[in-house]
């Protein structure tokens, strides 16, 4: 069973994803850093250069292959929006990120590396969360509020929960 984060922009799931990793000793992979590395440039250039519907067709097919081979699995922050990684989340260890609209704001801050936030980060935020959370709600398996909390803070806990010592 793979353990998969997800969440939105902002959530923790690169930073979490590979504390918990590291602190099980297990492999982790980091979706959109793998797109990055195949395609030698950024998301934000991918979007800008083939356009969001290309990068989403990366995004699914590296996500299968990678819910196959790696331990621990951060995913992007919009994968949950596509049927057919809903379907290969199931049975799965899929930990919802939960953060606030203010809190996620703060944290990715006017950073160019998320396109689908450019602009206005907040009302972006505001939308992308609308459609997103009944999506997280029906996959997650946990639920982990990280409001307040560090992100080695959350991971010890996950990790703690899964048997670390
Ligand atoms: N629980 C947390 N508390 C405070 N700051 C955090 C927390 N988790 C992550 N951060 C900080 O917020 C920023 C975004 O974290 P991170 O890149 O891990 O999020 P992400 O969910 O992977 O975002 P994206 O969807 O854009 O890839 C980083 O600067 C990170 O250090
Ligand atoms: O929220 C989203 O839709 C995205 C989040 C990032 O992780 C990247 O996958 C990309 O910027 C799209
Ligand atoms: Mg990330």
């Amino acid at each position: 069973m793979t353990i998969v984060l997800m969440g939105a922009p902002g959530a923790g799931k690169t930073s979490t994803g590979k504390r918990l990793a590291r602190r099980l000793g297990k492999t982790f992979v980091d979706v959109d850093q793998r797109i990055e590395e195949v395609m030698g440039k950024p998301v934000a250039e991918i979007f800008a250069d083939e356009g969001e519907a290309h990068f989403r067709e990366l995004e699914e097919e590296a996500t299968l292959e990678l819910l196959e081979s790696h331990d621990v699995v951060a995913l992007g922050g919009g994968a949950v929006m596509n049927p057919s990684i809903q379907e290969a989340l199931r049975g799965h260890d899929v930990i919802w990120l939960k953060v606030s609209i203010g809190q996620a704001t703060r944290r990715v801050g006017m950073n160019k590396a998320r396109p689908l936030l450019l602009g206005n980060v907040r009302g972006k935020l505001i939308e992308l969360l609308r459609e997103r959370t009944p999506v997280y709600e029906r996959l997650a398996t946990q639920v982990i509020d990280t409001d307040g909390r560090g992100s080695v803070e959350v991971a010890d806990q996950l990790a703690a929960e899964r048997g670390a010592s």
